[in-house]
């Protein structure tokens, strides 16, 4: 395949109709450009059928539908100039801005009882801040002469991703093959995503990047990573751009289904909401120009997330996601100690106390970060850092005792769990008999400790312990992050005060 052959459509051909999308829509887009998937040595030729994906594209779907609800219209999308769009699009102005946003993000979270790592407004959120903080990409330049403006350039995609309603997946970390060395020290200068060369077209990338959550999606977005380690000031692994998830020469290696076609009732997640998880290999991709938004320059490439504002808009739909989840670890666990009697027990009450607690904390650094917001400098009100970072650091060190507590409440009962076909077959009645609850039909019970065990035991609880440990960054260097950039000072200066304090006590509250 030459250069020529690998053109991806430009964005004015691919535009549509502005505004929000049904999920008839999404899926109909879905089948005449699927994404390249791999999947157990196989291409997914359409993924609203394949066995593995289909499920997962029809809960796409019904976001996408949940829009357009005589219930939720009004909160999920927004009016501008005569067009309604996707509410994760809007732009905050007020804090009762973030505070609508905020709650259309609970509304989506509940979708997917919080469960649901990537859904769209994820990548919507990091689209819409990066549009708006554009300018912080006009420090880079190609190095050919071709009259390109990054800025304009993310500016424009911001408006295609939102009028198109697209649903956006991404990867920022190269392959793991050996962290002792920089990128450009493995033995193929390739294995990590890198910047083959400039052409009038656009830019050719090769290599491979290891993780696109959501690859059921329409397009990649490589936004700079804040991971690349560079002992230079330019590197060939500094970039950003976007590509449609089907480009002549990309392709997603996908992990091992979760979704293995068992009935709703047995799975209720594992079967409803396998988001998939990818690596993504770039085969001389040929970018257009229009796509791209930073090349080389190792700073900006780091502090993109941070300069424009778009962490903290993800981390707040992050926020308002895990407390919807914590909400529904809550639920099922009250589900269960109504369900077999336990309530009295004063170990559970505190089991259950330890859930009630998470739930709150993570609800108040809501409340804080949107309370203690501020317009940025390109006059986006932005959340505050402080609290989305103190959510941050502490869910991933957490979130596994939520599992645990459902095993610990549940026991046996989480595993002894007869299907749906069981309970059709010969032994129903004794099933029917035996593993009712006290409050309960073994059918009602038995949908219940199922969901119990998708939450917390199943190959998909597995893969969900494994997310929330990393799915924002290694927790080991987000705790050093935050460490370099919190400001301790007051904090120092009331402990010298009291270490200077005279005598017993202080003299009228001086030094307090
Ligand atoms: C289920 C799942 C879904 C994900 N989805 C996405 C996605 O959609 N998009 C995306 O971009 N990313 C995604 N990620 C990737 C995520 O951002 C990374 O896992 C995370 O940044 C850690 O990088 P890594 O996995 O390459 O770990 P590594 O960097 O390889 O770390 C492995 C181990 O080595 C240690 N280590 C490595 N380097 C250092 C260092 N310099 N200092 C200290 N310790 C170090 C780490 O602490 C860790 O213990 C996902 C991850 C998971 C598990
Ligand atoms: O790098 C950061 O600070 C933010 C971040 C980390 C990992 C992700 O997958 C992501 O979407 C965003």
């Amino acid at each position: 395949m030459t250069v020529a052959d690998k053109k991806i459509p430009s964005m004015a051909e691919m535009s549509g109709q502005p505004g929000a999308k049904t999920g008839a829509e999404f899926l109909e887009r879905l089948r005449r450009n699927p994404p390249t998937l791999y999947i157990d040595g196989q291409r997914v030729e359409d993924p609203t059928t394949h066995p593995s994906t289909k499920n997962m594209s029809a809960s796409l779907a019904g976001l996408y539908d949940l829009q357009h609800s005589p219930e939720y219209r009004d909160l999920l999308t927004f009016e501008e100039g005569g067009v309604r769009y996707g509410r994760s699009f809007m732009v905050p102005r007020t804090k009762e801005d973030l505070r609508t946003i905020g709650e259309a993000h609970r509304v989506r979270a509940n979708y997917g009882l919080g469960f649901l790592g990537r859904a769209p407004d994820y990548m919507n959120a990091n689209v819409m801040a990066a549009g708006e903080g554009a300018d912080y990409f006009a420090r880079s330049k190609p190095k050919g002469d071709y009259a390109v403006d990054f800025s304009e350039n993310m500016r424009r995609y911001a408006r295609f991703v939102r009028d198109n309603d697209l649903c956006l997946t991404h990867a920022l970390t190269n392959p793991q093959v050996n962290r002792a060395k920089l990128e450009g020290e493995l033995p193929d200068p390739y294995i990590a995503l890198g910047i083959v060369e400039e052409t009038p077209e656009g830019v050719i990338v090769r290599g491979a990047r290891m993780m696109a959550t959501l690859p059921i999606a329409d397009e990649i977005l490589i936004f700079p990573s804040t991971v690349l380690r560079s002992n230079d000031k330019e590197s060939i692994y500094a970039m950003g751009f976007a590509v449609p998830c089907n480009a002549p020469g990309i392709s997603f290696q996908c992990r091992e289904p979760i979704d293995v076609g068992r009935d709703p009732e047995d799975h209720p997640l594992s079967s409803r909401f396998d988001e998939q998880d990818a690596f993504v290999i770039f085969d001389d991709v040929l970018v257009p120009w229009e796509r791209v938004f930073l090349l080389y320059d190792v700073e900006l490439a780091n502090n993109a997330y941070a300069g424009t504002g778009a962490v903290l808009h993800m981390a707040y739909q992050v926020v308002n996601l895990k407390v919807a989840k914590t909400e529904a670890f809550l639920g099922t666990a009250q589900s269960i100690v109504n369900a077999i009697g336990s309530g009295q027990f004063q170990h559970v009450q505190s089991k259950m106390a330890e859930i009630i607690v998470m739930l709150e904390i993570m609800k108040g650094l809501e409340v804080a970060a949107r309370e203690q917001a501020e317009p940025n400098e390109y006059g986006v009100m932005t959340p505050a850092r402080r609290p989305l970072d103190a959510a941050r650091n502490y869910y991933p060190a957490n979130h596994a005792r939520l599992p645990e507590l459902l095993q610990l409440l549940g026991a046996s009962g989480i595993i002894m769990m007869p299907s749906k076909a069981d309970r059709e077959g010969p032994l129903g009645e004794q099933i029917a008999r035996f593993l009712q609850a006290g409050n309960a039909s073994a059918e009602d019970r038995l949908k219940l400790f199922r969901l119990a065990w998708d939450m917390g035991m199943s190959s998909f609880a597995g893969r969900q312990e494994l997310y929330e440990r990393y799915f924002f960054g290694d927790p080991v260097r987000m705790h050093s992050a935050l460490y370099e950039v919190y400001d301790s000072t007051e904090a120092v200066q009331r402990i010298q005060d009291f270490l200077n304090r005279d005598g017993m006590y202080a003299e009228g509250g001086k030094n307090q």
